[in-house]
């Protein structure tokens, strides 16, 4: 019998208990800047000292050395008469603290000191930084140092050391002593180097130089186009195709230039800039014109135009555009960093699990181990099979035997045997792995009479977990050599989970979200949360605000209802186009990459680009779903798990009822990782790992990993309710986003249906501009109106819908982009004057 089986939060109890840690009376330091509560106390105490220190210092300047005479008094005078004769705003100590700092040390440059708790008190109460703390310290200790100097040498020349020596303070007036032996008034000639150094290194002078000539290159050249534009927009409003060759050329002139000469100068503009247009020699079509807004006027057709120009140029050449002025952001800003969104984040710490209590008894016996070998050779021995060797490695579930029989014993007869030897060792769940692979063994693993728990802290304080560079990292148990297997979910990169009830699903599901939630910035990770049996992911609801995503509107974030389940389904589809849609547009083949260029500010987010989190989804009872909506469900969950991987939707479905209706073909082809804990039948088995053996589990977390064809046995980690609830505590109560992360708008085939009543008149303002785009690109996609047109999801959506209703579109087809009915601008325009929407 287990002596060790966690009931509820006996673990933690008895260790508590033990330990006295719970109620310990010792400091906890660490709490101290890491609740949210202390670190807006620490945060408003840094900057009340900054406003202090700096009203004090400027009191200090305006009374001049009034108070010095009480601060040389110090010691002498009782405080009470020192208060009183003091001068300074914020009495003894701002005297004091003035004179040191600023007499003594820095002079007037000593104003800029306050700066630095102010911006640091700001960041820890706010989570923002009005300005960038590091950068801010480095320049207010550089500027602070060399005020002090130069005024040092302002003092010393004009010999005013006696009546203004404070405004150098005694750095800069020591300093100048110095330099002024070695240089007389020539000191000045290293404190200008200085700071021209300073400039050079710290603000990277001479590629802010370069960057600034081509942002004003690339400005003048949008302000020629622009009137250019306004001047042929009757024009090309009359002749769209026409004109449309004209600027492929021209577009296509320019980029050659760019690229041959990198910033060449403007050349002069001529007097008809149309002239130069139609001849193909101007250059005035710099792509930043691609982002055009969406006002239905003249000009609007001619930006479309020359941004369907642009499409056709080499992406090299697109690149080009964002490489100046993203170059120059980079260095303004710095690398894009997601987790800013919430800065004061901290991750769940480990104590927040229960502590790890150690078998205190041998695991399996020498009598056990002994009795077992003699069990194994007996009974394969009444069976005319002799064994050469046989070896144990004791696991933490079960115990293997490999053993090496004699030369000319077939496998298939020791493997028909693995009822008899089950029989003879009275021991349930033996499994028989004839040949182990890659070993030259026959494999017989034995369930141990104490099995040994394996604590979720155990693991996830692992330092291999810990270290681990995973995308998606998820410790899934301990291996018979008691190992921790952790298996990266982005390379998996969908998991199938099956498991008798009571066998360990949910913990096993807990303990996915818990290694992810443990290694995963709230914003790099959002889960998708589906639970039609309304109560094992219940927990998670704390975590709505820092790792969740929900349909906009939905009320929970955890979704338990089938048809919101659908909804959702549908949801992620289009979250996954719409993705797709971006690798393209930045030419990059998956998430990681597209997240990296966008980190490296070389994707314009008013092009639409955004940082894209990774999405797991996590079904919990896929049977109940496929059961009331079978391929309302099973048709997306097929398409994410076809298409999503690329664009970081990965997926984690669970059930307990493992047979071909719910794991159908189509969902199985497209899950290569399978997950089983103990089924009732080998049939149930085979459904989900293509092989028997998940029937012979012993239970409580031990269960069988297939990816491809290699089978691995491990025993899951334990975590209980309590230890998940501490931790979404612990997560919940820190400061998190707005909402929930927001899942584009589903509106379902009951929105659909209604659709062609639509009344002409109830159409967008913006639906002919949304054709001609759609005509121009010979693109159907939404995200296309939504990034070109800079318009929310939901209006995009309502377009298409729109669109496909006046047949300029045909209908949704999934992940691939809607048809367009139309091959040119003139029969577009045709057709909506007919319709009455031109
Ligand atoms: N990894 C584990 N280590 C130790 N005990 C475990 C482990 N996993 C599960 N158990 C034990 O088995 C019990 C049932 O587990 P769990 O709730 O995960 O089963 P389930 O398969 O999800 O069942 P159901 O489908 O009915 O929800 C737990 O309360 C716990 O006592």
């Amino acid at each position: 019998m287990s002596v060790n089986k966690p009931r509820g939060n006996t673990p933690r109890q008895k260790a508590e208990e033990a330990t006295g840690s719970r109620f310990s009376l010792s400091f906890d330091w660490e709490q101290l800047f890491s609740s949210p509560k202390n670190t807006l106390a620490w945060g408003i105490f840094f900057i009340l000292l900054g406003i202090f220190l700096e009203i004090a210092f400027l009191s200090y300047i305006i009374t001049g050395l009034s108070d010095q005479s009480v601060i040389d008094g110090i010691g002498e005078l009782s405080v009470r008469d020192a208060g009183r004769q003091t001068r300074n705003l914020f009495g003894v100590l701002g005297a004091v603290l003035s004179h040191f700092f600023i007499y003594r040390w820095f002079g007037v440059g000593a104003l800029l000191l306050p700066l630095v708790p102010i911006v640091a008190g700001w960041k820890m109460a706010f989570g923002k930084e009005f300005l960038p703390l590091i950068r801010t310290t480095k320049e207010v200790v550089f500027f602070t140092i060399w005020i002090s100097v130069l005024m040092g040498y302002v003092v010393m020349m004009s010999n005013t050391e006696n009546n203004l020596s404070f405004v150098s303070g005694g750095i800069g007036y020591i300093t100048n002593i110095f330099l002024f032996n070695w240089l007389k008034w020539g000191s000045v000639i290293p404190i200008i180097f200085a700071l021209f150094v300073f400039a050079v290194f710290f603000y990277d002078a001479r590629s802010a130089y370069e960057s600034w000539q081509l942002k004003n290159a690339a400005r003048q050249e949008a302000y020629g186009i622009k009137e250019e534009i306004s001047d042929l927009g009757e024009e090309v409003a009359k002749k769209p195709a026409d004109l449309k060759s004209d600027f492929v050329s021209v577009v296509d002139d320019t980029y050659d230039d760019l690229i041959l000469e990198e910033v060449k100068p403007l050349p002069a503009r001529t007097e008809d800039p149309g002239k130069d247009l139609k001849n193909g020699q101007a250059i005035y079509a710099p792509p930043v014109l691609a982002v055009s807004p969406p006002v239905m006027s003249a000009d609007t057709k001619l930006e479309l135009e020359v941004e369907d120009t642009t499409q056709l140029s080499e992406p090299v050449e697109e690149e080009y555009e964002d490489e100046g002025i993203s170059t120059s952001i980079l260095r303004e800003f710095g690398q894009y960093d997601p987790t800013l969104d919430l800065p004061t984040y901290r991750f769940p710490t480990i104590d927040l699990l229960n502590e790890v209590i150690e078998n205190q008894h041998e695991k399996v016996t020498h009598e056990e181990l002994e009795g077992n070998k003699t069990k194994i050779v007996d009974t394969l021995g009444s069976y005319g099979i002799n064994i050469s060797k046989i070896k144990a490695t004791i696991g933490p579930t079960v115990t293997l035997y490999e053993i090496i029989p004699e030369a000319g014993v077939r496998i298939s007869k020791i493997k028909n045997l693995e009822g008899d030897i089950a029989l003879s060792l009275a021991a349930l769940g033996i499994r028989i792995i004839a040949p182990m692979p890659g070993r030259g063994t026959i494999g017989i693993e034995v369930p141990n009479k104490n099995r040994e728990t394996v604590f979720v802290r155990s693991v996830l304080a692992n330092e291999r977990f810990q270290k681990s560079n995973y995308d998606l990292p998820i410790v899934l148990g301990k291996t018979i050599s008691n190992e921790i297997h952790i298996v990266d979910l982005a390379k998996m990169p969908h998991l199938l989970m099956a498991g008798a009830t009571g066998q360990g699903k949910s913990v096993g599901l807990n303990v996915i979200l818990a290694s992810l939630i443990y290694k995963k910035h709230p914003a790099e990770l959002k889960f998708v949360l589906v639970d039609p049996k309304k109560v094992e992911l219940t927990l998670f609801n704390k975590l709505e605000r820092h790792f969740l995503a929900k349909l906009p509107n939905a009320e929970e974030a955890i979704i338990t209802d089938t048809k919101k389940v659908i909804f959702t389904l549908n949801s992620l589809c289009i979250e996954m186009d719409s993705r797709y849609d971006l690798l393209k547009e930045a030419a990059v083949r998956n998430l990681k990459e597209y997240n990296a260029k966008f980190a490296q500010r070389r994707l314009n987010p008013e092009k639409g680009h955004r940082f894209l989190p990774y999405i797991v989804l996590v079904i919990d009872e896929l049977a109940d779903l496929m059961m009331t909506a079978g391929k309302e469900v099973e048709t997306p969950i097929a398409r994410l798990a076809q298409l999503a991987r690329a664009v970081g939707i990965h997926l984690v479905v669970a059930t307990q009822r493992p047979s071909v209706k719910v794991i159908t073909g189509l969902i199985k082809a497209n899950f290569p990782a399978r997950l089983s804990f103990r089924v009732t039948s080998s049939i149930d088995s085979r459904t989900i790992l293509d092989m028997g053996g998940a029937e012979q589990l012993v239970g409580q977390g031990d269960m069988l990993l297939a990816i491809n064809s290699e089978v691995i046995r491990l025993q899951c980690p334990f975590i209980d309710t309590r230890e998940i609830e501490d931790v979404c505590e612990y997560i919940g109560s820190q400061r998190g986003y707005d909402e929930a992360y927001a899942l584009p708008e589903y509106e379902g085939e009951d929105a659909t249906e209604g659709k062609a009543d639509l009344n002409p008149d109830d159409f967008d303002t913006l639906l002919p501009d949304a054709a001609r785009l759609i005509v121009t690109h010979q693109q159907g996609s939404t995200s296309l109106i939504q990034r070109k047109m800079k318009l929310g999801y939901n209006r995009a959506g309502r377009i298409m819908d729109q669109l496909e209703i006046l047949g300029v579109v045909g209908p949704f087809t999934g992940s691939k982009a809607r048809d367009v009915m139309f091959h040119d601008l003139s029969g577009l325009e045709e057709h909506l004057r007919v319709m009455g929407v031109s």
